[in-house]
């Protein structure tokens, strides 16, 4: 449970929301919105407490961990796609894709970044600063930082938001491929049904509680579960 504000202002953004994240799976999580997707992913990721409730990384408890032990978790456990990249205009893009290891004091393996890089096509521009770089490259610079540690869990939230079509496509991709080679567990929030259907399951929210999930699924049925929910398929996303 989680709510913003108190008395008449009160929002219950999650209400009894219950969901389990495979292992080794892609996790879409859908909704109308306001149905509390970046408050459960923010909670799942333990960048937000919640009011009551427990979460679980593997068999650790975010919820009963100090500040301080969670943030350790994030950083050596979880990788991070938002939609705002946050990368370091001072950093180049190689050195935007070491930052969680070089936090954490340590370098890249040089196999493993070579092998990023090049899945995601940015090899003649790792010297580039951000404001150097395309909104897609700046995009693909910070799934590269996501998965630069091999991060037990990746979060996404919207991560084709900023992308046209074809990069989009290419990112999505690329990150069911690192669910299918790496056992990469990815859980990502997106208003598309195309983006949710590169997901091995969809997760659908609705008031804060999780209402309806899919496996498997094909844009025609994540449109058909949709507008089964409150508001109109077409309304999504708006
Ligand atoms: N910091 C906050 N203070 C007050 N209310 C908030 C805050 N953050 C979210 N809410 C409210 O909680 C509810 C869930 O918000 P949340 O951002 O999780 O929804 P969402 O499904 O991600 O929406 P969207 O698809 O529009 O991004 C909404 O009613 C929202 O207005």
């Amino acid at each position: 449970m989680k709510t913003y504000g108190s008395g008449d202002a009160a929002v219950r953004a999650l209400d009894g929301a219950s969901v389990t994240i495979p292992a080794g799976q892609f996790t879409a999580v859908m909704g109308p919105s306001g149905s509390g997707k970046s408050t459960l992913v923010h909670a799942l990721a333990g960048l937000d407490t919640i009011d009551s409730g427990r979460v679980f990384v593997g068999d650790a408890d975010l919820t009963a961990l100090s500040e301080r032990d969670r943030t350790l978790l994030r950083r050596e456990r979880l990788g991070f796609v938002f939609q705002a990249f946050n990368l370091i205009p001072s950093l180049t893009a190689a050195e935007n894709i070491a930052l969680p290891l070089t936090l954490a004091g340590r370098r890249p393996d040089p196999a493993w970044l070579a092998e990023l890089v090049d899945m995601l096509g940015l090899q003649n521009r790792l010297g580039h600063r951000p404001s150097e770089l395309s909104g897609g490259q700046q995009q693909r610079v910070a799934v590269g930082r996501a998965l630069i540690a091999r991060p037990d869990l990746v979060f996404a939230d919207e991560p084709t938001g900023n992308l046209d079509s074809r990069h989009g496509a290419a990112l999505l991709s690329f990150l069911r491929d690192a669910t299918r080679t790496l056992g990469q567990t990815i859980v990502m929030v997106t208003h598309d049904p195309v983006a949710a259907s590169y997901a091995d399951r969809v997760v659908f929210l609705a008031d804060g509680r999780i209402v309806d999930e899919l496996p498997a699924p094909t844009p025609e049925a994540v449109l058909t579960r949709m507008a089964r929910l409150d508001v109109p398929a077409q309304m999504v996303g708006a």
